[in-house]
């Protein structure tokens, strides 16, 4: 029984199936996807368009994400390279991380002489002692050292300049929706390694070039029911009963020998806390659970406008330094149908995001607070005409709280065939968001599979260890 069809309940029930066991996967929506789903809506002029719960960048090191997306398309056509995405901000001129040198430390060197906010004179005030950290991680060391402090007070450490900070970290912990006074720094420097510092493919990205309904989830559950899997929607779980029993909202009970908990945090974290069987059996599982946390909101507004944004506008941006906006999207310039609609009338399809808004705020007026913090950002979308909007707040983002490692639940739980998988859950390899979600997922399958004797699924990740990470001792 997998509990959750994101791309972490999805993954696990697909590599299950493989191996030959049965599997059922579970989902309180309507849809699959969690995070990664999309649905159809009708715009305010008639048309019917797929929104996505977010634009998602598909970064080339996420290995085990594109092993699972290889199943469907095995030359992975339905992405497209998103293009060069620039950091914009009111104060400084617009930079680009993207089209870097791939290896470290070459990466690295290229950056701070391109990068306008990271030129030496400026670096001169920047403690290279205490950036050491960030070249030098490793699973073990980094979080006994720096979990307990936040993203924030490391930072502050470091003496950058204020431009190369917004622009580089504050941008980049954002994207991870924690506030970094809120973030653990060991998890930053973790992020850090992964997305930057340790992969041979840079910091480009790619994107689907259809909606995620049809390029993903549609193709993904066909194959998992063609290989005997079922697959409930409208399936709430409620709680898990030892046996193992998955008890659904109304009360129906399915039977187990094994149960994936791929939930996002908080569901995970509320099955778990209504489960007082599971919780008897298994009283670390327990206390590890209710140390789960969200983190803070986050918003999605797609907004169609009679307009289309000026030509060398990205793909995605980043934007550093406003208090809500976070990135803009122009679906047209990536996504088939999104594309096809604006071209009919010269419009644009723009998403914007607020990864870490304000507690409180509703969509509305966070549509109109990013709204107008574009306009001043891109002069040409203040005169726009606003045909339609989609918003949503979201709040299932994990929190990686300072001091949260030493209590985040792993994959393996002290409830005998139970496993968590998600980006919330804690994992022995750098990784994160999408990555995390397959990569703990794979973690659960080879666990399930293991007490079968049965060839463990291929696990890859980046380098596990920085460039200045002491060779021995432990990982
Ligand atoms: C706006 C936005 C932008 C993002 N951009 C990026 C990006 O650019 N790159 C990137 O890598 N990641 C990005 N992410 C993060 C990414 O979406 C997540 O890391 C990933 O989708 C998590 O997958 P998951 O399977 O762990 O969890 P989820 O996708 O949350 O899946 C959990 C599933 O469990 C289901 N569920 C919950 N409770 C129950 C229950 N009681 N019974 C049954 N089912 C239940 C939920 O409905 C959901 O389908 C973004 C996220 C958002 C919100």
């Amino acid at each position: 029984m997998v509990i959750g069809a994101g791309i972490a309940g999805m993954t696990s029930a697909l590599l299950l199936a493989e191996r030959g066991i049965q599997v059922t996967l579970l989902e309180r929506d309507a849809q699959l996807g969690g995070r990664l789903a999309a649905w159809p809506r009708t715009v305010a002029d008639g048309s019917r368009q797929m929104v996505e719960h977010g634009f998602h960048g598909f970064f080339r090191q996420y290995y085990n994400l594109h092993n699972v997306l290889r199943r469907i398309d095995p030359e992975l056509s339905f992405l497209r390279p998103a293009g060069p995405y620039p950091v914009v901000s009111r104060n400084w001129p617009e930079e680009s991380f993207s089209g870097l040198p791939r290896r470290p430390p070459a990466n690295l060197l290229a950056l701070v002489a391109r990068s306008p906010s990271l030129k030496l004179r400026e670096l001169r005030g920047v403690d290279g002692k205490a950036a050491v950290p960030l070249l030098s991680y490793s699973r073990a060391e980094t979080y006994r050292r720096f979990d307990h402090i936040s993203a924030k007070d490391f930072l502050d450490t470091l003496g950058m300049p204020a431009r190369a900070r917004a622009h580089l970290f504050d941008v980049f912990a954002h994207s991870f929706f924690n506030h970094q006074e809120e973030m653990s720094a060991a998890e930053m420097i973790m992020q850090f390694h992964f997305y930057f510092l340790r992969n041979p493919e840079g910091l480009d990205f790619d994107a689907p070039i259809q909606d995620y309904e049809t390029a993903i989830w549609a193709p993904l559950a066909d194959q998992l029911q063609a290989l005997g899997g079922e697959i409930r929607t409208q399936a709430p779980v409620d709680r898990i009963d030892p046996g193992w029993t998955v008890v659904l909202r109304g009360g129906a009970e399915l039977t187990a020998d094994y149960v994936v908990l791929a939930a996002d945090p908080r569901s995970a974290r509320e099955i778990v806390a209504a489960s007082p069987g599971l919780t008897a059996l298994a009283p670390r599982l327990a206390e590890q659970m209710a140390t789960v946390r969200t983190a803070a909101p986050y918003a999605v507004s797609r907004i169609w406008t009679a307009q289309d944004c000026a030509p060398q506008r990205s793909v995605f941006t980043s934007v550093a330094g406003e208090a809500t906006l976070d990135s803009v999207t122009l679906y047209h310039r990536i996504e088939r149908a999104a594309g096809q609609w604006a071209r009919r009338g010269g419009g644009s399809v723009i998403e914007l995001h607020a990864y870490a808004a304000p507690d409180g705020v509703d969509a509305a007026e966070l549509t109109k607070r990013m709204w107008a913090e574009l306009g001043s950002l891109w002069p040409e979308t203040t005169g726009m005409t606003i045909i339609d909007v989609d918003e949503r707040v979201g709040d299932d983002a994990p929190a990686f709280a300072p001091g949260s490692d030493a209590t985040r639940p792993g994959v393996h739980s002290d409830a005998n065939g139970v496993y968590l998988a998600g980006d919330w859950v804690r994992v022995p390899f750098p990784a994160g968001l999408m990555e995390r979600a397959a990569g703990s997922a794979i973690l659960a399958v080879n666990a399930i599979i293991g007490h079968h004797g049965v060839r463990a699924a291929p696990l890859l990740s980046v380098a596990p260890r920085g460039l200045l990470a002491p060779r021995s001792g432990r990982p």
